[in-house]
């Protein structure tokens, strides 16, 4: 059982452990979202995530042809993050898959997975690394999943709010970790405990910003906190060739 939530947290995690398992078979190799992260690093470009999203608890909503989104990004993004969670992102396992069939970069399972089953899902779908909220998740259980990931040869996105989160997300192995501006509770960004909590992580470790992200001084500060990679939704689903000055 997952942690103790309350409110829209338990509600949508509730709804992620009674999600259908999808047996289709995988139609795509793995794509290293490390590697990429890092080759990009080599060549002074910066890494953007660029996600598809099409609602939010936030208030974000946005119409958008994924298959479209994605083909342009493949050209500029280092990875691309799909929501899939059904009642509170309008996301489905279907906008995986096809974007999966079209792309050949590293695509990212956004949503919130407690269980093996969803990871079995995204990986038969397409999903090269998947998002593990320590937020939602007891150490053991996020122990176990990250596991269970990397054994598809997929990567886990682990995402942490706060210095306790970052300690267990070190605990248990985490090799990318995602620093949310975003508090899950308030849905509040705030940029300065996220640029600090960045500054403190360790160096070994590839360390994604993510939310709120608005322009190319937000993503310059970020990086000189120790920014490695930077996941973008609502802004680039308004405005997709912005994606051109953020790399
Ligand atoms: O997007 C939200 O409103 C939200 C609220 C509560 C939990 C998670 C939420 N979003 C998931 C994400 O982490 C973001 O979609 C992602 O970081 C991109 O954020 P943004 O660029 O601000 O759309």
């Amino acid at each position: 059982m997952p942690r103790y939530l309350q409110g829209w947290l338990k509600d949508v995690v509730e709804n992620s452990m009674k999600r259908g398992y999808i047996s289709t078979e995988r139609r795509r190799p793995i794509y290293n979202i490390i590697e990429r992260i890092m080759e990009f690093q080599r060549n002074n470009i910066n890494s953007i995530i660029a996600e598809f999203k099409r609602n939010s608890p936030s208030g974000f909503s946005a119409e958008g042809d994924p298959v479209a989104y994605a083909k342009f990004m493949r050209n500029y993004a280092v990875g691309i993050s799909v929501l899939t969670e059904e009642k509170f992102f309008k996301g489905s396992y279907d906008l995986l898959r096809s974007i999966a069939d079209v792309v050949d970069i590293p695509i990212l399972m956004k949503d919130f997975v407690v269980s093996e089953s969803q990871v079995d899902s995204g990986y038969n779908l397409g999903a090269d690394f998947v998002l593990l909220i320590v937020r939602v998740l007891t150490e053991r259980e996020l122990e176990g999943l990250i596991e269970y990931v990397r054994s598809f040869k997929m990567e886990a996105l682990v995402e942490v709010h706060d210095k306790d989160d970052l300690d267990i997300a070190l605990r248990c192995g985490a090799k990318l970790i995602g620093f949310n501006s975003r508090n899950l509770v308030t849905l509040e960004i705030d940029h300065d405990k996220q640029r600090e909590l960045i500054a403190s992580a360790p160096k070994d470790v590839i360390k994604v910003a993510e939310s709120g992200i608005q322009s190319r001084d937000q993503i310059l500060e970020l990086k000189k906190a120790g920014a490695d990679a930077f996941l973008i939704g609502s802004f680039l689903m308004r405005e997709p060739e912005k994606i051109k000055e953020f790399i």
